[in-house]
């Protein structure tokens, strides 16, 4: 088992390649539309969402088999039909071009694999197994989804205008950290629950001054 490295992939506008259109692949696509990526699937037949989204233009679909040719350009691959020599042949193919590529049916011959995830606006909670078991990393995501609420988009909006602030107004490294580690202390939570909406950068920091007294 490879022990998996996380990453943050900026995938907004990049070209990622689905081949396959079953529910494995309509889950590839639904993570990728979530970060914005352009995605395009290839496949014979598509499920019913995947249809949805391609009619709506959400989506590229060519319905056919899979050809070399479509990985002209992708930022990344995944390999998601149920024929298992055919996910193998894209997968060499992908490496062979130096592209990452994901192979559904057998983790291990991927270069990457796709954790269980949550979103709360800009947070982002993700859970990989390193193929051990998905089902676990769901089973663990849909904990953190119960413990994690909606309010933390909104949160992690305010933490991001308030942390604009002090890298404006706080020049000297050590200080800071000292005024970002303010900021996520239960105590300074607690306030951004109550009035992070209305409040602009420079209002945050002024109440963290009051805060921190
Ligand atoms: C290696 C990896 C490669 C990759 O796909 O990236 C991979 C591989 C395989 N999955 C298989 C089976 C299942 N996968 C799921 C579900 C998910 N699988 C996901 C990721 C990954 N799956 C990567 C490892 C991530 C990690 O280890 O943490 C999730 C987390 C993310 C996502 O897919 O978006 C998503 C849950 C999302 C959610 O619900 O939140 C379920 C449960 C279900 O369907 O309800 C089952 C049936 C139960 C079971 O088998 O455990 C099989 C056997 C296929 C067969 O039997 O033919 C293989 C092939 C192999 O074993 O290598
Ligand atoms: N990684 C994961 O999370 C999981 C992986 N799997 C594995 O992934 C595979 C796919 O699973 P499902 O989506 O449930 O299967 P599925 O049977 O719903 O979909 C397979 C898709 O591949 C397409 N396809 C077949 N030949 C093709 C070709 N030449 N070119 C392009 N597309 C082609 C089919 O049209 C179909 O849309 C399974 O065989 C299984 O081994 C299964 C469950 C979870």
């Amino acid at each position: 088992m490879s022990l998996g490295y996380p990453v943050m992939l900026h995938l907004e506008g990049r070209r990622c390649l689905v081949v396959g259109g079953g529910k494995v692949a309509e889950r590839k696509t639904a993570g990728l539309l979530d970060a914005g990526a352009d995605v395009t699937v290839v496949s014979p037949r598509l499920s019913g969402r995947l249809s949805e989204w391609s009619a709506a233009g959400r989506i590229r679909a060519e319905l056919r088999g899979a050809e070399p040719g479509d990985l002209d350009g992708a930022a990344l691959v995944f390999a998601a039909t149920d024929r298992p020599e055919l996910n193998r042949q894209l997968a060499a193919e992908a490496r062979s071009r130096g592209i990452p590529v994901n192979v559904a049916d057998d983790g291990e011959a991927g270069d990457f694999s796709v954790p269980a995830v949550v979103r709360r606006g800009g947070l982002v909670l993700a859970v990989g197994t390193s193929g051990a078991g998905p089902a676990m990393a769901a089973k663990l995501a849909g904990e953190l989804e119960r413990r994690y609420g909606e309010e933390y988009a909104e949160l992690v909006e305010t933490l991001g205008k308030l942390r604009g602030e002090i890298k404006r107004a706080v020049a000297d490294p050590a200080e800071r950290r000292s005024w970002l580690q303010a900021a996520v202390s239960d105590e300074a939570l607690a306030l951004w629950r109550t009035v992070g909406r209305q409040e602009e950068g420079s209002g945050l920091f002024v109440r963290l001054r009051n805060l921190k007294g």
